[in-house]
């Protein structure tokens, strides 16, 4: 390319709302007006589950999607904040303003750069070549700054980073998630050997990177291919785990655990699973894909705030979201009415029908491949009068909606939540009833 070419191409890349969005791609609407961008996720629900819909003979209609809305200042300090109902603050033309600083999870992949540096940034999508990224308009501030702080602190301790092509070097990944209702920051990094030169010398480096970061953890992953994540964790660092807030609720979350990248959304998604259960004195709630316990939990709390008890019990794979689970009981003084599990929610489900228990209401929140048949036909022999589906890819949703109509249940409700501005991403939170 000429350099006449080379600086149209910077001038182009340069316009619009990020200067990397078209190498990134990883927000690809940035440009449209946020009204269009809800507009168009509403079409594609419709267009989706119309048909199934119509199949089927549900009568429900498709609700209108909950975009990210700006609240009045303190409107969340109030008491009895409902993240659905309360007033919503628009620009002059009465329009939502685009979102920014949403997301508080943000990664990095590193690659060898020169003269012992480490790029850092974004896969250029479909790619691993990286994008460096400076800034990123749709993360939470200052968690940017701390990755690119990771790649100078391992550059100056002389920690290389991992050559996929080559399966050679240290630093693959890094990870930090910023609190959204407390001041705390965890970041992990990811390497290809659990020993590094100059480690306690890079581990003081990163704890100067923010006076936020109350957790600082590295996970070891030496095994080749796409996963970030490797199978052994330790805490390099501070706390063990990170406190955040939501629905008035404290949450622990350790490095390896699920939880959520957009908390504003998250209270969306949250309010509307817990009026989808209508939960009264004496039920037990069964959450399965349970993370760190956060959807039961949320629930049993705002029960517990209109006088209502119920048993809450919390099933995960996952023995880290587990042990954060039963420890966010403890906190929020919901041990005594949950009891959490690590297990193949299936199996749980299986094991409990046999032994005769009983579920009133059954929560379930799937990874994007979904729930099985077997997930399906184990609830159905558990035979909660309700079940409250929250999916983050409606596709998948939509298969499992079709095999819970076999085993007796319809829809009651099913409403679109923006969790990610800007990509044509659309979770759903769908309530059914027998
Ligand atoms: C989308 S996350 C939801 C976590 C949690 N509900 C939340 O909102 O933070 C899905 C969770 O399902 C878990 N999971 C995946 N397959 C599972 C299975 N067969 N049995 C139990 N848990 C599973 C994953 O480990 C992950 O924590």
């Amino acid at each position: 390319m000429s350099t006449r070419a080379q600086d149209r191409a910077a001038r182009k890349r340069a316009t619009g709302p990020c200067p990397i969005m078209r190498s990134c791609g990883g927000c690809a609407w940035l440009g449209m007006p946020y009204h269009k961008q809800l507009a168009r996720k509403q079409d594609a629900m419709a267009e989706l589950f119309g048909g199934l819909f119509g199949r089927l003979g549900w009568h429900a209609g498709i609700d209108p999607i909950v975009g990210m809305r700006m609240l009045e200042d303190g409107a969340r300090e109030r008491p009895g904040f409902n993240p659905l109902a309360d007033a919503v603050v628009t620009t002059q033309d009465g329009k939502l303003p685009a979102p920014r600083g949403f997301r508080h999870k943000a990664a990095t992949p590193f690659a060898p750069g020169p003269k012992g540096s480490l790029r850092c940034g974004f896969f250029a999508r479909g790619t691993h070549t990286i994008v460096e990224a400076p800034t990123c308009a749709v993360e939470a501030p200052g968690a940017r700054e701390i990755l690119r702080g990771v790649a100078r602190a391992a550059q100056s301790c002389g920690i290389p980073a991992y050559a996929e092509d080559v399966q050679r070097g240290m630093l693959r990944h890094a990870i930090v998630r910023m609190g959204w209702r407390s001041d705390e920051a965890m970041l992990t990094v990811v390497s290809a050997h659990r020993d590094l030169p100059r480690l306690e010398a890079f581990i003081q480096a990163l704890s100067e990177l923010s006076p936020r970061l109350s957790c600082i953890a590295q996970n070891v992953n030496p095994r080749p291919g796409n996963a970030i994540l490797g199978p052994e964790t330790s805490i390099r660092a501070g706390s063990p785990r990170m406190r955040d807030r939501l629905l008035g609720c404290t949450f622990e979350i350790s490095p390896t655990a699920f939880y959520q990248t957009n908390p504003q959304q998250t209270e969306v998604l949250y309010q509307l699973a817990i009026e989808g259960m209508d939960l009264h004195e004496g039920d037990v709630l069964l959450d399965t894909y349970c993370g760190s316990g956060t959807i039961g939990l949320a629930a049993a709390q705002q029960a517990r705030e209109h006088g209502v008890a119920i048993r809450l019990v919390g099933v995960e794979r996952n023995a880290a979201g587990i042990d954060d689970a039963r420890e966010n009981a403890l906190v929020n003084d919901l041990s005594d009415q949950s009891s959490f599990i690590a297990e193949d929610a299936t199996s749980f489900m299986l094991r409990a029908a046999s032994e005769g228990a009983h579920v009133d209401v059954l929560a379930m929140d799937p990874p994007r491949a979904g729930s099985t048949p077997e997930f399906i036909r184990a609830a159905a022999s558990v035979a909660p009068r309700r079940i409250v589906y929250i999916s983050c890819n409606p596709v998948t949703q939509a298969r499992d909606l079709e095999a819970f109509a076999e085993v007796g249940y319809r829809l009651s409700r099913l409403t679109p939540v923006d969790m990610f501005p800007h990509t044509d991403h659309v979770e759903t939170v769908a309530t059914l009833e027998r």
